[in-house]
């Protein structure tokens, strides 16, 4: 007997299986990519077909397709592919991957078509009306000539353009003389040749040239490059020389960045450079705008995207070129659900797509630098600034004698006052936002703890508040202290607030901009900040981690870093790299002009040898060393990690249940069993947290031994008190 013939289809629940449906009687198969609705348990969802096979045999009685949403696929097999690849890579449920990697409205059921643009035309009636019928309606009567010169249709833009506006359209709609249609946007060919270009490129350095040129050798096939270039030495350039190559071509080139909020100069270069669309896919898009992007990627007629972390999903029908910039950023590391790297897809997506990948960067991570040494990546490398910009100077000051009220050190206000004397802008860097990290009383010895997490509340003096960084929990400064009624309670440490308080005591006739997401919490204000700041003209600076990145300031002499070296000390063994990435990320907005630059480091440990070897502002040196240790005690990139987070209301639960799960763990050595322990932060928005991790030499013994542990996860009669995960090749330890 012929075995029945089944639908495998992956529906989007966390479990790591297909199933099987039966197909819809009467309607052709359906094609691996496109969405069905399919019954699951009492619900009802939306899936992907993956595939057309046969049914196991003995299976129980299976249930028919609800419905087929799509004829096409709505994933094309590149992206099927990337899906796959991820899903096993990470160990996550296929039908999760493929929903991530779909827009909001068709994971909905919405129709995978461009809305056609609704366009104003003339009815047969309207097209023989007599148009001195319209005589005391002079708007009507020209709405009709208009109309009736354009026998195509209209849309409201073009109305709007020729001065018509609404009313006039719908009183001709009421005699029926004309009509809104909905129809397709024609497709124009794609733009190609010299004509994608709507400035010249600049002349570009001899290192430049070098490394557009191995892109441009490289067109047409898969091949990953680091573009290994220090602060200001012209990588976006090198981008968009190769991007113009695969445009004239008439191909596609997807951009991945970190933030789309702190990227508004490179956009602006973007779309000065080319005349096709830069589509960019930001966090303020409608669900329809973004459907309509993705759609447009997929037809082609999107040129250039432009996206963070998720923007790896969007379909392209002709790729040309993949670009990561700032590569070596964490936000490219989903934090939550589906823990995928998009800077580690990206160069999947690249092979399965068969274009080149570069990765841009000046402080690569040491993964991406081993990629480079093992030759799995080629290096192109800028090792100048352009025109006759220096690398910035980096100075430690000595901050152990600074009283607690004293956040910056004398020789730090000297510095910021000789820089604005002489016009120029300078910046204040730290990296924690508010006013003060915590408040104590001095006659009790209260903190302002969060009552949810192992952690203190900061004290936002703006609005008197208590907030938590880590679960949000927020509630009103205390008149007194809470635990004794005392009176005397002070705030220890510095944040942004405080800082720009100090400033602008201490340089009263200096305009200042503090930058942080409490500022810039309004749509458009950051857009406002960094405006001014291009302006030029003395200023002070005082932000967080979104002014370190990417930025091209020229009018910035001088940055005083506090709290620079909080990550050499850090539990995290990525502490120590991460911060010389911020260090040489924050040192590198300074000096881009011709004057030269300077990053003042406050630090209290000035002869940690690693933060002197920083100061050479040699980012290779000091990865070399960091190298050296990773490779001594096994961590990435040499070995190979996995973490399990696990949290549960009761104090033990999480962690018996992490216990109880590693004896399924292989016992010949080839997997390390760290752990577990409680989290580093043993208590946050009131859940008791506990980690397992688990290292090995080689990938595939890793890779080998966790479905196991997964399964015995699941399995555990704690699993249902706990909230777990597991997170491969986690960035963020703690
Ligand atoms: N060949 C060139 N000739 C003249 N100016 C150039 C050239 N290439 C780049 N520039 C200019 O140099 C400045 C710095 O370039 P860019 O912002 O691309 O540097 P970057 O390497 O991306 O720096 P960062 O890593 O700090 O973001 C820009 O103002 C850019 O216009
Ligand atoms: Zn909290």
């Amino acid at each position: 007997m012929a075995l029945q013939t089944v639908i495998r289809v992956a529906v989007p629940v966390p479990l790591r299986q297909l199933f099987d449906y039966l197909p819809l009687a009467g309607s052709p198969l359906p094609r691996p990519g496109t969405r069905c609705e399919v019954d699951f348990g009492r619900r009802r969802l939306i899936g992907i077909v993956w595939e057309v096979g046969e049914a196991e045999p003995g299976a129980h009685k299976l249930r028919p397709l609800r419905q087929l949403l799509d004829t096409d696929p709505v994933l094309d097999a590149d992206l099927m592919a990337l899906c796959q690849r991820a899903a096993q890579y990470y160990h996550h449920p296929l039908g999760e991957v493929l929903h991530t990697a779909l827009p909001t409205l068709l994971r909905q059921g919405r129709a995978a078509e461009r809305p056609g643009e609704p366009l104003w035309r003339l009815t047969a009636r309207g097209r023989h009306a007599d148009p001195a019928a319209l005589q005391r309606a002079p708007r009507q009567q020209q709405a009709l000539a208009v109309l009736a010169e354009h026998p195509g249709g209209l849309s409201r833009a073009m109305l709007a353009s020729l001065g018509l506006s609404n009313p006039p359209l719908k009183a001709l709609a009421e005699r029926g003389w004309a009509e809104l249609v909905l129809t397709d946007v024609p497709l124009s060919p794609p733009l190609t040749g010299p004509a994608v270009l709507a400035e010249p490129a600049l002349a570009a350095t001899a290192e430049q040239h070098a490394a557009i040129d191995a892109l441009l050798a490289a067109r047409g096939r898969f091949a990953p490059f680091l573009l290994d270039g220090i602060t200001g030495s012209g990588k976006t350039e090198v981008y968009l020389q190769a991007m113009a190559a695969a445009l004239e071509a008439g191909e596609q080139v997807l951009v991945l960045v970190p933030e789309i909020g702190l990227t508004p100069q490179t956009i602006r270069r973007f779309r000065a450079r080319f005349s096709v669309p830069v589509t960019v896919l930001h966090s303020g898009l409608t669900d329809t705008e973004r459907l309509d992007a993705w759609l447009a990627a997929r037809e082609g007629s999107a040129r250039i995207v432009l996206g963070t972390r998720s923007a790896i999903f969007t379909p392209l029908a002709k790729p040309g070129l993949v670009v990561v910039d700032e590569a070596h950023d964490g936000s490219f590391k989903q934090q939550d659900g589906f823990r995928y790297s998009a800077r580690d897809l990206a160069v999947w997506r690249a092979q399965l797509m068969n274009v080149p990948v570069v990765l841009g960067s000046a402080t690569p991570s040491l993964e991406t630098l081993h990629n480079t040494r093992s030759g799995r990546f080629d290096t192109l490398r800028l090792t100048q600034r352009t025109g006759d910009a220096r690398p910035p100077r980096i100075v430690l000051e000595d901050c152990r004698q600074l009283g607690p009220d004293q956040p910056l050190s004398p020789r730090s206000l000297e510095a910021l006052g000789t820089t604005l004397q002489r016009g120029r802008q300078a910046l204040v860097f730290i990296n924690r936002r508010g006013y003060a990290p915590m408040l104590l009383c001095q006659d009790c010895d209260w903190q302002s703890e969060c009552p949810r997490c192992d952690a203190n509340m900061t004290w936002h003096r703006s609005d008197r508040s208590l907030r938590c960084h880590h679960c949000d929990h927020q509630q009103p400064v205390p008149p007194r202290c809470p635990s004794c009624g005392s009176q005397h309670l002070r705030d220890m440490g510095a944040g942004t607030e405080k800082l720009e308080q100090v400033l602008r005591q201490a340089f009263p006739d200096t305009p200042l901009l503090r930058i942080d997401r409490d500022t810039t919490r309004r749509k458009g204000s950051l857009d406002a900040s960094l405006a001014t700041i291009q302006k030029g003209g003395p200023l002070l600076l005082v932000g967080t981690q979104m002014l370190a990145k990417g930025h091209h300031f020229s009018g910035l002499d001088l940055a005083v870093m506090l709290d620079a070296d909080s990550g050499f000390l850090s539990a995290d063994f990525r502490g120590p790299e991460h911060a010389a990435q911020l260090i040489l990320q924050v040192a590198g907005r300074t000096g881009r002009g011709s004057h030269p630059g300077t990053l003042l480091i406050q630090t209290r440990q000035p002869d940690n040898p690693l933060l002197q070897l920083l100061t050479a502002g040699d980012y290779h040196r000091f990865a070399e060393h960091l190298l050296v240790e990773r490779q001594q005690t096994g961590l990435p990139p040499y070995g190979h990690l996995a973490l399990v987070r696990a949290e549960s209301m009761a104090p033990q639960t999480a962690l018996q249940l992490l216990q109880d799960s590693t004896t399924v763990l292989p016992a010949d050595g080839s997997v390390l069993c760290l752990g577990p322990i409680p989290a580093p932060m043993e208590r946050r928005q009131g859940r008791h947290r506990a980690q397992l991790l688990l290292l090995a030499p080689a990938r595939a013994a890793l890779h080998g031994a966790l479905p196991a542990l997964l399964t015995a996860l699941q399995e555990h009669p704690h699993s249902r008190q706990c909230r777990w995960h597991l997170d491969v090749d986690p960035v963020d330890m703690l």
